[in-house]
């Protein structure tokens, strides 16, 4: 099975809230909140592509983007390979581009959302992330 590289940003505030989007319910997983992002287009290195969708979907631009995780997940009919990068410094007001809504949430609020199941282990690992940065 081919597999679909895809970069993903998880966008943190200043107020320790993520950023989250609602897919569109026409797309494969839609109707479920996911963190903004999108495939890498061939050619392109994961970071440019991270850059090139955060532009895009939210209109922001990343300042520092830090590896959080990497995973791969099997949806049956395709299998993706998310790299999910932490963005604590960007530049912009995050805005609905691409029309679907999006919120900023806090940490209890994006545990409860209905998610894509590859997100599971990454709001697992945003939450350890916010947990330790709190404890700083
Ligand atoms: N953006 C994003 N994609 C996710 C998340 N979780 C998850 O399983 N995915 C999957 C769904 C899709 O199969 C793939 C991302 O594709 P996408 O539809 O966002 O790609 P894209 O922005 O380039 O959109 P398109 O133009 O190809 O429609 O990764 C997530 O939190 N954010
Ligand atoms: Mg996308």
């Amino acid at each position: 099975m081919q597999s679909i590289q895809v970069a993903i940003g998880v966008v943190v505030n200043e107020k320790g809230e993520i950023l989250v989007a609602l897919r569109d319910p026409a797309q494969e997983q839609g109707g479920l909140w996911e963190f903004p992002g999108g495939k890498v287009e061939p050619g392109e290195q994961t970071t440019q592509a991270l850059a090139r969708e955060l532009a895009e979907e939210v209109g922001l631009e990343i300042e520092q983007a830090e590896p959080l995780l990497s995973l791969s997940h099997d949806y049956g009919e395709r299998r993706v390979e998310l790299a999910i990068f932490w963005i604590a410094r960007f530049r912009g007001q995050a805005r609905a581009n691409e029309g679907n809504p999006i919120r900023w949430v806090s940490p209890q609020t994006l545990t409860g959302l209905a998610m894509p199941a590859a997100n599971q282990p990454i709001v697992s690992a945003v939450l350890v992330r916010l947990a330790a940065e709190a404890a700083r």
